[in-house]
């Protein structure tokens, strides 16, 4: 997993404030109604505790000021504590942190002290960026392509087969699309059958990973990934709508997931 790197959240209120209004022009709906549509319930006035980490590569400069940044965005009361990991975690407990926000190297969670719910980054992020791609409003079809099959991409394929999607997915690992085939009955992309897609949610590390066969001529991308996987020539060629963000929509559906 790619880690984000403080020039990824430089300007985050620009690059949240862009991705909010396409959500909205292509959907139809607010990012945080949709959040309220899913997990069935809204923001209150929760304290969110956000604690740096130093295991791994380390603090991110700017990543916990972004998180205190969000919350605040979202009306919640926020607060970063002075310590780091262990001492911090119980700074945030003794201030009255109702909600932990915490990164390493490897997991970003959210943890619910009230009511006990948990969720990870990279579950809400699939599962936020997936419905957006399943809303959008100029697609009149149940198809959608999900590029990516690792924690993110499976997470999203796993929601919208729920809702009932008809997903098709493609990943260069074997064994992910077997089990995604097995698990949540996903279909194999294979591009010799030249099926086009109107809503493509792309979760992986890498960049240009849409290729011009995959898209119909009007297309909503949905993607939390860095680099962004639909190539400039692509997306300028075609009428495609692309919702990319590196960190807002995420924590926003992990906030709404515990609350
Ligand atoms: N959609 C967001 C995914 C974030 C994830 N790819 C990442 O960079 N994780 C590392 C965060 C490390 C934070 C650091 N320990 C700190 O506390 O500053």
């Amino acid at each position: 997993m790619a880690l984000l790197t403080p020039e990824d959240l430089d300007n985050l209120s620009a690059q949240f404030e862009e991705s909010e209004s396409t959500i909205e022009r292509v959907t139809g709906t607010r990012l945080t109604d949709i959040c309220k549509e899913l997990y069935g319930k809204d923001l209150g006035s929760e304290k969110v505790g956000i604690i740096p980490i130093t295991a791994g590569n380390g603090i991110i400069s700017n990543f916990t000021s972004s998180l205190l940044f969000i919350a605040q965005r979202l009306g919640l009361e926020g607060f970063i504590t002075q310590h780091t990991d262990v001492a911090g975690y119980y700074e945030a407990i003794r201030d009255g942190a109702d909600i932990l926000l915490m990164a390493d190297d490897h997991l970003f969670i959210a943890h619910n002290l009230r009511n006990g719910k948990l969720v990870t980054n990279h579950e809400a992020t699939g599962i936020i960026y997936s419905e957006i791609a399943s809303r959008f409003k100029d697609s009149g079809s149940s198809e959608i392509l999900v590029i990516g099959l690792g924690r993110v991409g499976y997470a999203g394929a796993k929601h919208l087969a729920e809702k009932g999607f008809d997903v098709y997915a493609c990943d260069p690992n074997r064994d992910f699309l077997d089990k995604a085939a097995h698990e949540i009955g996903i279909k194999e992309y294979c591009k010799e059958d030249r099926k086009k897609f109107s809503m493509v949610f792309e979760a992986t590390p890498n960049a240009n990973t849409i290729t011009e066969g995959m898209i119909a001529e009007r297309c909503l991308v949905s993607t939390p990934g860095i680099p962004c996987g639909l190539p400039q020539e692509v997306g300028g060629k075609y009428r495609v709508d692309l919702v990319m963000e590196p960190l807002f929509i995420g924590v926003t559906s992990m906030l709404y997931s515990v609350i």
